[in-house]
């Protein structure tokens, strides 16, 4: 999948992904109240509305884009409707040719961390028969269990030619806690984009490994060193728009070939019409404006790339 995404990105001339990360305060009246009046106020009734607002933005911004990343935390939310709601935006999503990241996050012992592989990129073995559950083409994973939680992901893409992207060095306030502390004078998401790299060979694609890394917009001078330390490592780059990351920040995680990294977008994208510079759409034109957003973030990012 990760030579999908290359040639996604190639496609569109957009390194950008959009977070469908759907809160029910980001969604306009008339769709919830539609959901509400279908399936009650209910987790049914969420599910449908994140749903339908969902399928209203994928439809309005697919030919601009590589890719989407759904972050299950906000259809686990809502129960197994909500999960529901996950799957069929998964499904919808390929059926339009987009490359699907679960953002997951997922990460424990090893016998745990196979159980979540065989999910979300794999398949499951029921009697004689197998299934794909989930079946995103890229799931993002936490490795602070260290290599045997992060094994069983890198079997599984190898075996079905799907993608991880590793949290190296996370966007928000407090992730230096952790990640910058030092060992020997190094600290330590250096040392994690190391075993990124190292994992990276045994799954390599044409340009890039299925290994990627998340490296938050929020730490610019840290992308910079870390895009030379993981060389054939796609960087997801999340933290622009809602979190301040912005396109001139992002030139240094992109190889020379302009590849190399995507960066992305939720609440910027799919809650665009809340913000006073799309608020000419109004609600009801939710996806207009989020079509706008993308449009401006592509000439953002290209236009710092030069
Ligand atoms: O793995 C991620 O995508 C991720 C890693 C990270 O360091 N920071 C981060 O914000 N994310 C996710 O990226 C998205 C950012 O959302 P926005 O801030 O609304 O663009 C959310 O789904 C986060 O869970």
């Amino acid at each position: 999948m990760i030579n999908k995404l290359v040639a996604n990105i190639k496609k569109t001339g957009a390194p950008i992904v959009v977070g469908l990360d759907p809160m029910l305060n980001y969604i306009p009246e008339q769709v919830q109240k539609k959901a509400f009046a279908e399936y009650g106020e209910t987790l049914e009734g969420a599910a449908e509305a994140i749903w339908q607002f969902n399928k209203a933005i994928v439809d309005n911004t697919y030919d601009l884009i590589p890719a989407v990343k759904p972050q299950i935390a906000m259809y686990e939310q809502f129960g197994i409707p909500g999960m529901q709601a996950f799957k069929k935006t998964v499904d919808y999503c390929k059926e339009k040719g987009l490359v699907v990241i679960g953002d997951i996050k997922r990460g424990d012992i090893g016998s745990t961390s196979a159980a979540y592989a065989v999910g979300h990129l794999g398949k499951v073995a029921v009697g004689s028969k197998s299934y794909a559950a989930f079946d995103e083409d890229f799931a993002t994973v936490n490795p602070y269990l260290g290599s045997d939680g992060v094994n069983p992901f890198l079997d599984v893409c190898k075996e079905e030619k799907k993608g991880i992207f590793v949290l190296v060095k996370t966007s928000n306030p407090s992730s230096g806690e952790f990640q910058d502390q030092k060992i020997d004078g190094r600290p330590l998401y250096e040392l994690v984009g190391e075993k990124v790299a190292a994992w990276g060979t045994e799954a390599m694609g044409d340009e890039y490994s299925y290994v990627g890394a998340v490296v938050g917009a929020t730490y610019p001078e840290m992308g910079k060193v870390l895009r030379k330390i993981m060389p054939k490592a796609y960087i997801l780059v999340p933290g622009y728009g809602a979190q301040g990351g912005k396109g001139k920040d992002l030139v240094h995680f992109f190889n020379e070939d302009g590849l190399g990294a995507i960066v992305n977008s939720s609440r910027g994208i799919i809650a665009a019409y809340k913000q006073e510079k799309y608020a000419k759409f109004g609600a009801e034109n939710f996806a207009d404006a989020s079509r706008a957003a993308v449009e401006d973030m592509v000439a953002d990012i290209k236009g710092a790339l030069g």
